[in-house]
């Protein structure tokens, strides 16, 4: 409830730059030692704190969004009808519900009769059995009633539920199940699928979505018919209606208490506060799979536990995530003037009840039995009328989720499909397959740096190539784009002379066996990632830098902005909502605009953009602090350095079982290794720079003497 109420992003993005530091546009609150909150002030009424009153905000602010979300609902509504049986089962809860939602107006109408005996019995000294007892047998028989329609309601959910749960568990695990790279890596669909957590204890959005569209449905019903009968019933009381009206005012009060914490607008929030960034760090570390076997293996947990034993320690109370410390910064600043009327209003009706008495005192009996049924109705209204507030509050947000859910069911992936089927004739795999870059040059998405600059080179079928280059050179992107990971913006691959991109890409992969590098980072510093590999050691700087420096990432991490200190990957993400399209960065880290940005409070992201071998060495660096194959239907292999952490000999044994179940295969390696592997090598690239600068045999960039020479006679006094 909250968490949508107070991120709500405003529709639409407003021109120009949000700059945090611009005193006179923004407003600078610290929240509490951790968040930081800047709030643009509003140069229209669209944006900051509007200039419109904060009621007419409160009032329209859950609603804004309502429709423009309307076509995804109503594509809900479709996809549900689509469900086998789902139409009886719904059928049935709306009648339950709406049967439901008729109750409190007989009750109500049943305590109207109450009072009208009550009248006759005050004025003319007689009690009408008959109709006291219909009143009392009426009043039994709809709790029954209400009591057995909830457990209809609540029965017929359940089937409900489970049948829209999985239709749309399906669906999306479809939609994640068959992601391309780019659309995967996207740092606003990671956000997008973080977001969408399955395992909320009130089922998934989709029942969340309809039960409260039902339920608003059904307030309004219940609200409407108790309205009426609560008319009728103190139409003719003395002061029936003042007494109703005073007694409704607390309790609005206190909804309405709950509404004015909101706030649209532009602003965005950060934290700089070292102990949170790592504790949140420590704590992804401990969830994620990817860390559990280095975890184990390295004995890490008590370390890990201690730290964040520290850090929780030293943030004391405001270990608070964002969201709640804004709710409770803005529920310290809204609510005092709410909560200094509340107790008052409570004594209104019987301040009212008292004055009256002492104007008319012959009405007191009268007014001592009415006063308690109006106020026990009244309450009773005035809390469906709550409900309904709240149902209504909810429902916008639960509309801007189902449009996040169809957002991400329709998201296409960036890598097209082709049509041809591959290969041709199963049995050419056998003697493997031809590749072919033809002035290839290609940027990673996001990146404005080419990560392969004209690039041009043919493998014949069942050759041996080599890829050799320093780290950042490319050679994994070529890996990379023969599996079609993602599309080159110029140039073309050919796979046995037909356009890479005409082939079906399903076909394609399965024609292929790839071993990727493997390495995970913890998201945490540099230098507790180096640690952590002997934790007992874990504040013993130099052995770290000793470390690195055995690892080979002393040079690169020292020339970080941040050295050691640097996060591989911040685990804290900043908040922002509505900010204007021209700003790109937000506390020196990159906004991610995109097709799904007013959905919700975004993110800035942030990776510190290094290349996998250097990611690598600092996985070896925390070493030193302390791989598959062919069948008929695969005809490439291609090996991202698979002996890179590998002794001679343990990579001798490699190649050699690689070389015997290779067949007549084309088989493509990039390494750094010069050795057996690249005397034997039909081909050898040499790569410097995103483009190949030598080219050929062993023998043949011998003689020519260029820089693999160099290096092999480097190498060859080192390993040979
Ligand atoms: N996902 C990515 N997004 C943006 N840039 C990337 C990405 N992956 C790699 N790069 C960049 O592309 C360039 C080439 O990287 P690539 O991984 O192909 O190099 P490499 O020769 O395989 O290096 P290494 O030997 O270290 O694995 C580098 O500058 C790297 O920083």
């Amino acid at each position: 409830m909250f968490r949508g109420r107070r991120l709500r992003a405003r529709r639409g993005n407003p021109q120009g730059k949000f700059d945090p530091d611009d005193e006179k546009k923004v407003k600078y609150t610290r929240l509490n030692s951790v968040w930081e909150l800047y709030e643009g002030y509003s140069e229209d009424s669209q944006s900051g704190f509007s200039l419109l009153p904060t009621t007419v905000q409160l009032t329209l602010a859950p609603y804004l969004g309502l429709l423009e979300n309307l076509p995804f609902v109503w594509k809900m509504l479709k996809d549900i009808g689509s469900i086998r049986a789902c139409w009886f089962y719904l059928g049935l809860y709306l009648i339950g519900e709406f049967a439901l939602s008729l109750i409190p107006a007989v009750q109500l109408w049943l305590s109207g009769q109450l009072l009208s005996i009550v009248e006759i019995a005050v004025e003319q000294r007689t009690v009408n059995k008959r109709l006291l007892l219909h009143v009392a047998f009426g009043r039994i028989a709809s709790s029954i009633v209400e009591f057995a329609l909830e457990r209809f309601v609540a029965r017929i959910s359940r089937p409900l539920n489970s049948l829209i749960k999985q239709f749309y568990d399906v669906n999306l695990f479809r939609v994640l199940a068959r992601m391309d790279v780019p659309t995967f890596d996207d740092p606003i669909i990671q956000r997008q699928l973080e977001e969408d957590s399955p395992s909320d204890p009130r089922g998934s959005i989709v029942w969340r979505t309809v039960t409260s569209a039902v339920h608003i449905a059904s307030t309004t019903t219940t609200l409407i018919s108790e309205l009426f009968v609560l008319y009728s019933v103190l139409k003719n009381q003395q002061d029936g209606l003042l007494l109703a009206f005073s007694s409704f005012l607390h309790p609005l009060l206190e909804s309405a208490g709950e509404h004015m914490s909101l706030f649209t607008g532009v602003w965005a929030a950060t934290t700089r506060n070292a102990d949170f960034i790592k504790m949140s760090g420590l704590r992804q570390a401990i969830r994620r799979s990817v860390h559990r076997k280095e975890i184990v293996a390295g004995d890490m947990w008590e370390y890990l536990l201690s730290e964040y034993r520290r850090c929780v320690a030293a943030l004391g109370e405001d270990v608070a995530d964002f969201i709640e410390t804004l709710h409770n910064h803005y529920t310290r600043r809204h609510f005092s003037v709410a909560q200094m009327l509340r107790q008052p209003l409570q004594e209104l009706p019987q301040i009212i009840f008292t004055l009256r008495a002492v104007q008319h005192p012959k009405s007191i009996p009268l007014s001592l039995a009415s006063i308690n049924l109006i106020t026990s109705s009244t309450t009773k209204f005035s809390g469906t009328l709550q409900m309904f507030l709240i149902g209504s509050g909810s429902i916008s947000e639960n509309f801007a989720m189902i449009r996040k859910l169809y957002e991400i069911m329709n998201l296409g992936n960036r890598i097209p499909d082709g049509t041809i089927p591959y290969p041709e004739n199963q049995q050419s795999l056998r003697t493997g397959m031809s590749i072919e870059f033809r002035n290839v040059s290609f940027k990673y998405p996001g990146s404005s740096k080419y990560a392969l600059k004209n690039v041009s080179f043919k493998i014949g079928k069942g050759q041996l190539c080599v890829i050799l280059g320093e780290n950042g050179s490319g050679k994994s992107t070529i890996l990379k784009l023969i599996a079609r990971l993602y599309d080159l913006q110029e140039g073309q691959i050919l796979i046995d002379d037909q356009d890479i991109r005409t082939l079906a890409l399903a076909d394609l992969r399965r024609t292929m066996a790839i071993l990727f590098q493997d390495y995970t980072h913890f998201p945490l510093s540099i230098r507790e990632n180096i640690a952590l590999g002997d934790p007992k050691h874990a504040n013993d700087i130099e052995r770290i830098t000793q470390a690195a420096n055995l690892g080979g990432a002393s040079k690169f991490v020292e020339a970080l902005d941040e050295g050691y200190d640097t996060y591989l990957e911040r685990p804290i993400r900043d908040h922002y909502s509505g900010l204007p399209e021209g700003t790109t960065k937000l506390f020196g880290r990159t906004v991610n605009f995109g097709p799904l940005r007013n959905v919700g409070g975004m993110a800035t992201s942030e990776a510190t953009t290094l290349s996998g071998g250097q990611m690598q060495r600092i996985a070896l660096s925390r070493t030193f602090m302390r791989s598959l194959i062919s069948e008929l239907s695969v005809g490439l292999l291609l090996f991202d350095e698979p002996s890179a952490s590998l002794d001679p000999g343990a990579e001798h044994d490699l190649f050699e079982r690689l070389r015997l179940l290779r067949g007549q295969k084309t088989m493509l390696f990039s390494s750094h290794r010069f050795g057996k592997l690249t005397r034997n090598a039909d081909i050898i690239l040499y790569m410097h720079d995103s483009v190949i600068v030598e080219e050929g045999s062993h023998d043949k960039l011998i003689k020519a003497k260029g820089e693999y020479a160099r290096i092999w006679n480097l190498q060859a006094q080192a390993f040979l």
